[in-house]
């Protein structure tokens, strides 16, 4: 190997099979819909009813991380990012409450998980009380991820101008703060898969792939307006 050669992370090994799905994300009628500015109320509010709550769930697993970490820098991430959900990621919330027409008082009040959401946030559940804490962060990841690469994508698309109405929810997401967190992500899977046996390994794979999956069929969630059939 060169001295400018260095090999592939495993966390970029796991972006480069999850492929295929970020870009069923980037091309779905919904984050479609996000660039063009033409969702309908009944579809962004949703969307938020359903997210707030899943947000709420990725919370507690952060305190699932909590419990499972040895060492204080990892502490210090969780509980920041605990933070980071409670009071940033509530204004992408209020920008698609505000062009819904809902009150965002109505749309916190939801306290239903449809069928796609729940089953997500049982996936994260799951692999938080089953597994490793490389596990979690494995089912965990795609979260800031897919939404940093929709926002990036975005930003660079759209350049949203004040009348358009999702830029705050595009900034947000295209914001170098964003990249940090998916730094800060990257940096400590690898690190736990360095350490981790093959069939460690081969978990974290597959709740990575997983809760990339569970992203896309979110967004039908909302574009569908899904509902419990009976
Ligand atoms: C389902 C989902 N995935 C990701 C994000 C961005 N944190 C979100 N708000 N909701």
């Amino acid at each position: 190997m060169s001295a400018t050669e260095r090999s592939t992370s495993f966390t970029e090994e796991l972006r480069s099979k999850a492929d295929p799905v970020f870009e069923a994300i980037f091309r779905h009628p919904f984050v479609r819909g996000i660039a063009e500015g033409n969702l309908s109320g009944e579809q962004l509010a949703h969307y938020v009813r359903q997210d707030f709550q899943y947000l709420t769930v990725f919370c507690q697993v952060y305190g699932l991380a909590v419990s499972k970490s040895t060492r204080r820098e990892d502490i210090a991430f969780f509980n920041e990012q605990i933070g980071f959900v409670l009071d940033s990621e509530n204004h992408p919330h209020q920008n698609l409450a505000r062009v819904s027409g809902y009150p965002m008082e109505e749309l916190e009040g939801a306290n239903e998980l449809l069928p796609t959401a729940r089953n997500y946030t049982r996936h994260t559940l799951y692999s938080a009380h089953s597994g490793t804490l490389g596990e979690l962060l494995c089912a965990l990841y795609p979260c800031p991820l897919t939404y940093w690469e929709i926002g990036l994508r975005l930003k660079e698309e759209v350049k949203p101008d004040d009348s358009h109405p999702f830029k705050e929810w595009i900034e947000f997401y295209a914001d170098p703060i964003v990249g940090d967190i998916c730094r800060e992500f990257a940096r400590r899977i690898d690190r736990l898969a360095s350490d981790a046996g093959k069939a460690e390994r081969a978990n974290m794979e597959e709740h990575y792939l997983t809760s990339c999956r569970m992203e896309h069929i979110f967004w039908s969630m909302a574009y569908d307006l899904e509902e419990w059939p009976v």
